[in-house]
């Protein structure tokens, strides 16, 4: 067994991990190891911008988790990728960049998460972001000096793509120049991590910076087992690296980034949950909490596809030809329909006018495609595009647990979906809102075909049914090691440290009291900025 020290140890190189590995070292003061069971980030297909379908089902790159069947969505088992690589799922997601509504965060104040309200969470964006807008005649310009890289894509959108903001003006909803901005409400066009073409995961924005310093130490293809935890302070980590078992001493902290499965995975086989499951396991109990593991929150979304009378992006990308051109033209130009996220116009808007903030997320992409068995991901050929819509704030909680004291072993995913009344009653809404954007004159004047199952010719039952047959996850799995007032309700106390045990914190996605309205890597970071923050200013003291 090989022993080191450090002052803090970072586990798992995601979204969070690459924040706090570049804040942590900055001052050059703090020795750090960062600890990641993936390898390096430097494949083809994690840089191109569409490329992200060909590493959904990549064993080598995804820990491809599967969930429990679920009775809420007809006891389907559903596959819920992550990310095992340099960035974690910031490599092999769709670059969506959405920072959330400002009731999210005033939610997150309100159940405990004290300091985490809409001004300090605006605030600590501000600082995360580089902003790249077009000017009114196409010009990017540049705001903010964060390293995190967002940038607005529509003068490369598919040409189709603009239907869908005809289409909202049809029906008089409110369109946004930017749903990050002071009016997040209405749809616009989506904005990405992308930059000169290419994905800007956190790794691209916080790692690759980071790794120059001397303070800072990577270890990749290094699993985390357990977190050694004695007289109630996290003092070491272990971890395997090849047939080697090594131990790394942590001074000051142990931080746990390890994403919202495995977070609570490795708490809970380091002997901190709840108290009867890990002894059930043969585990030694070092902190009773029961809330490890539980909490779970996701977003669900139901798509519907239709074929279209004008060409769409399938018209380019669903044959041999036209991918050889799109790959020809990303080589040349790093521009072009591969430079461009298939999330292209979409946005927040409410369900009831009376509502004081939106419910729905809609998701409008100039493309049809389905999945294969392998996880491969194939456009259609034929002109189609796809509206697809998401219940902002679901109810309905979840959990992961342990199945075994092995690392090695999947935990048990129950999402528990549509638990509730009120997610039940979304699902509806939510139907019958992607409905009216279906038969607005825009679109419905360049459809050709509604393909089955057919949203418009649905009543209630039916619409209900088909969610429950096919909707599925946008991969946002949070909270389930979630900040609160105390053990009874929660896992971390508003600064992200572990309820009970000194010297350990956990800051990912699984740190959300509740989840955000849209997409979850903006507010990730974000959190694990502020995160950064306290660290530091407790280090002070
Ligand atoms: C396919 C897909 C598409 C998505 N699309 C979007 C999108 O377009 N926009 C958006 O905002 N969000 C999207 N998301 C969600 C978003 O990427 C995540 O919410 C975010 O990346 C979570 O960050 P994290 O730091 O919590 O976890 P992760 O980024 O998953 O990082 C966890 C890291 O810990 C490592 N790790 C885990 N266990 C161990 C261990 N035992 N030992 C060592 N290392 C370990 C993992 O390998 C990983 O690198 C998507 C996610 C997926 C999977």
């Amino acid at each position: 067994m090989t022993a080191s020290e450090f002052d803090f140890i970072i586990i798992g190189a995601g979204s969070a991990g690459c924040v706090l590995a570049d804040r942590l070292t900055a001052n050059g003061n703090n020795k750090v190891l960062l600890i990641e069971a993936g390898g390096s980030d430097a494949k083809f297909w994690i840089k191109v911008p569409l490329g992200y379908g060909m590493t959904y089902a990549d064993p080598k790159l995804n820990w491809g988790y599967n969930t429990q069947p679920d009775p809420g969505l007809k006891s389907r088992s559903i596959y819920w990728p992550r990310g095992k690589v340099i960035g974690g799922s910031s490599s092999i997601n769709a670059m969506t960049y959405v920072r959330g509504l400002p009731q999210d965060f005033q939610d997150w104040e309100t159940s405990g998460a004290t300091g985490w309200g809409w001004d300090n969470v605006r605030r600590t964006y501000e600082r995360l972001e580089t902003s790249s807008e077009l000017s009114p005649d196409g010009v990017p310009q540049k705001y903010g000096s964060g390293s995190l890289w967002v940038s607005d894509l529509s003068d490369q959108m598919n040409p189709f793509s603009r239907r869908f903001l005809q289409a909202a003006n049809d029906l008089g909803w409110p369109i946004t120049e930017n749903m990050n901005g002071a009016r997040p409400e209405g749809l616009s066009p989506y904005r990405s991590n992308v930059r000169n073409g290419r994905r800007w995961s956190a790794a691209d924005a916080f790692l690759r910076p980071a790794r120059r310093r001397r303070n800072l130490k990577v270890v990749t293809g290094a699993l985390v087992e357990k977190l050694v935890i004695k007289e109630g302070r996290a003092t070491s980590v272990r971890y395997k690296l090849g047939n080697q078992t090594m131990i790394a001493h942590a001074i000051r902290e142990v931080i746990v980034s390890a994403g919202a499965i495995n977070s609570p995975q490795l708490l809970q086989l380091s002997g901190i949950g709840p108290a009867e499951h890990l002894r059930a396991h043969g585990i030694e109990v070092h902190q009773d909490l029961g809330e490890v593991g539980k909490g779970l929150q996701d977003h669900l979304a139901i798509s519907y596809h239709f074929r279209a009378t004008e060409p769409t992006l399938n018209n380019i990308l669903g044959n041999r030809r036209g991918q050889l051109l799109a790959g020809l033209k990303y080589m040349l130009t790093r521009r072009g329909p591969l430079a461009v996220p298939v999330n292209q116009v979409g946005g927040f808007l409410r369900t009831d006018r009376t509502k004081n903030t939106p419910d729905v997320q809609l998701f409008c992409n100039p493309a049809t495609y389905s999945t294969r068995e392998t996880g491969k991901v194939v456009i259609d050929r034929v002109p189609g595009f796809l509206l697809s819509a998401q219940p902002c704030r679901p109810t309905s909680r979840g959990s992961v647990r342990i199945q075994s004291a092995k690392v090695a072993d999947a935990p048990v995913i129950e999402p528990n979906s549509l638990a509730t009344e009120s997610d039940r009653d979304m699902v509806l809404r939510a139907g019958r809102l992607l409905r009216e954007l279906a038969l607005s004159p825009t679109l419905a004047g360049v459809t050709k075909e509604r393909k089955s199952p057919d949203l418009i010719r649905m009543d209630d039952d039916e619409m209900r049914d088909d969610f429950r047959a096919r909707a599925s996850t946008v991969f946002h799995p949070t909270c389930t090691c979630r900040m609160g007032r105390s053990a009874a309700d929660s896992v971390l106390d508003a600064r992200l440290r572990v309820h009970g045990v000194r010297g350990l914190r956990v800051v990912d996605a699984s740190a959300f009291p509740n989840i955000t309205s849209g997409n979850t890597n903006a507010p990730t970071m974000m959190l694990a900025l502020r995160a950064a923050d306290l660290i530091l200013e407790d280090a002070r003291t």
